[in-house]
């Protein structure tokens, strides 16, 4: 499903009502209709508060006050003038006012006052003060308004979008709603998607206000849905063997950090492929060794510090030619030697290859590795790998996730996982953000778990735009499954590793 700046929406909506001919107060009527539908799920108490701005966003709060108010107790707030609205909007206002249903201006004397007694006492209120119209920081008389709502003790329903979240980037435009829950329609906005916009926006739901199909796809940002996973999946035939699945190889883990190569070959099992090696320094192996019975282990020279020497080049090569992928970064060293194996890899290796952790930041100190490479290769940076491979900052690259991960897939010619809250996976035509996943996976491991993932999918022969979104979208599924039973505090990421199967049976459920 795709994710429209506001521009794209507005555009959206122009052609339904132009090329379609489908009148732009039906498109009203039809997201009213389905904010009561919302609003009847809920179930809420009859003391109702909505609050209309001047904008299209006022006049879905209008057609909601009228469906509503034969059954609820219901007033309504106005940030102008009946003289000052138009369009829809005023169509819907005008029908109120027939209706004499009261409508209370807020910019009167003393109505400001008058909104927080009400709000102290209403079972719900409804947000449609400002939608994907917003133009610039709230002014200080919205500002006051956004302020009331969320003093309010009552869950607040927004409509669209929270008020005061911008629809393009999600950042927060001096003051924004905080809602319980959103009802967006025909499309998410960016906005609601992307911190801290996603943080605003409480429940969402995406309603249909009956936009034409041919209008809702080809806006370069999608979300990942279970659907599109389970469809790239690969089949797992009877008559096969061990072999049809793939071998993956994976490089990691120094002294002090062979858990990052435990956990990457234990996932990269769970991910289906059908032989994972494990190769590491040799001092590391035998903890390797143990901790993943199913793993071949290849144990690596070493140099005094338990770090991979270069000479562990020629035993890589010898491996990778009976593999179908690579992975490289989980508990790597950042060191010369390490960074001239890197070298080696990316020179010869035609596999495709997974970079990570300790691999990220030997790219980043020497972006030309790229140059020369055979291969299809995927990046797995957190915001601060990431700031590192641009050469920028985190707080840069939070705020503006979507434009990192495209400057990456561009500048490093890669398929970019940027992980974070939403993960974003940028490919050449396209980016994908997932929503699966919880804040308990903000420990250590769970990037060397996604990683194993990764590589596992690629043996399996998927490719890497596929398997990142695939892996992307099932790392944070398990982990999703896990918090069912534990709590987000105590998720270690081995209990995303133990729930991959469930997230498979989840979306291969859907593909039977
Ligand atoms: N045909 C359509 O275009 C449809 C639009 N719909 C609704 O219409 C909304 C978009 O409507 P509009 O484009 O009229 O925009 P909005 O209703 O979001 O807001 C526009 C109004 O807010 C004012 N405004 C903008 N920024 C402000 C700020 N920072 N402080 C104070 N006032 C500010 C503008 O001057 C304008 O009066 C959507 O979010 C959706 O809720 C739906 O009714 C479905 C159909
Ligand atoms: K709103």
């Amino acid at each position: 499903m795709d994710i429209v700046t506001a521009a794209q929406m507005q555009e959206i909506d122009r052609r339904a009502i132009e090329e379609y001919k489908i009148p732009g107060v039906v498109l009203m009527e039809n997201a009213g209709l389905r904010l009561v539908e919302a609003i009847n799920r809920l179930g809420c108490g009859p003391r109702i508060v909505v609050v209309a701005g001047k904008g299209n966003n006022g006049g879905d709060g209008f057609v909601v006050a009228r469906h509503l108010s034969p059954h609820k107790n219901l007033t309504v707030w106005t940030t102008a003038d009946t003289s000052e609205y138009r369009g829809d909007a005023l169509i819907n206002l005008n029908i109120l006012h027939k209706l004499e249903i009261p409508c209370t201006n807020l910019r009167q004397d003393h109505a400001l006052a008058a909104l927080e007694a009400e709000l102290a006492a209403a079972d719900l209120v409804v947000d449609a003060l400002l939608g994907t119209g917003v133009t610039r920081e709230v002014d200080s008389f919205y500002a006051d308004i956004i302020r009331l709502i969320n003093k309010a003790p009552a869950p607040v329903l927004a409509v669209d979008i929270p008020s005061g979240i911008s629809a393009d980037t999600g950042q927060v435009l001096g003051e924004a709603v905080q809602a319980d829950f959103t009802v967006t329609f025909a499309l998410p906005k960016r906005g609601l998607l992307l911190f801290p916009g996603a943080g605003h926006a409480g429940r969402l739901e995406i309603a249909d206000i009956g936009i034409p199909r041919p209008l809702l796809t080809g806006h370069g940002l999608a979300m990942l849905t279970k659907e599109q996973v389970a469809s790239a999946l690969p089949g797992r035939p009877a008559n096969t063997h061990k072999g049809t699945f793939g071998s993956a190889l994976l490089l990691a883990g120094s002294r002090g950090m062979s858990g990052a190569a435990t956990l990457s070959a234990r996932a990269a099992l769970r991910g289906g492929c059908g032989l994972v090696f494990a190769a590491t320094p040799q001092s590391v192996q035998p903890m390797v060794a143990s901790q993943v019975a199913e793993a071949i282990t290849m144990p690596l020279p070493e140099n005094e510090a338990g770090r991979l020497h270069a000479s562990a080049l020629p035993l890589l090569r010898e491996r990778w030619q009976s593999c179908r992928s690579l992975a490289v970064g989980p508990g790597l060293a950042e060191d010369e030697e390490t960074l001239w194996l890197l070298a080696g890899i990316m020179a010869e290796c035609q596999l495709p290859v997974v970079l990570d952790a300790g691999a990220l930041n030997l790219l980043a100190k020497k972006p030309q590795l790229m140059d020369g490479r055979k291969a299809p290769v995927i990046l797995t940076p957190h915001p601060g790998e990431a700031a590192r491979l641009l050469d920028t900052t985190v707080s840069q690259v939070e705020s503006h996730r979507l434009q990192a991960a495209r400057e990456l897939c561009t500048a490093y010619r890669s398929t970019v996982v940027l992980k974070g809250a939403h993960t974003l996976v940028a490919t050449e035509d396209e980016v994908f953000l997932n929503v699966t996943g919880n804040s308990g996976m903000a420990s250590a491991g769970s990037g060397d778990v996604l990683t194993g993932l990764l590589v596992s999918l690629l043996a399996q022969g998927m490719s890497t735009h596929k398997a990142a979104c695939a892996a992307v979208y099932l790392h944070g599924l398990a982990a999703d499954l896990a918090v069912e039973n534990i709590s987000k505090a105590a998720l270690v990421a081995g209990d995303i590793i133990d729930h991959i199967s469930l997230a498979y049976l989840q979306t291969e459920k859907i593909h039977m």
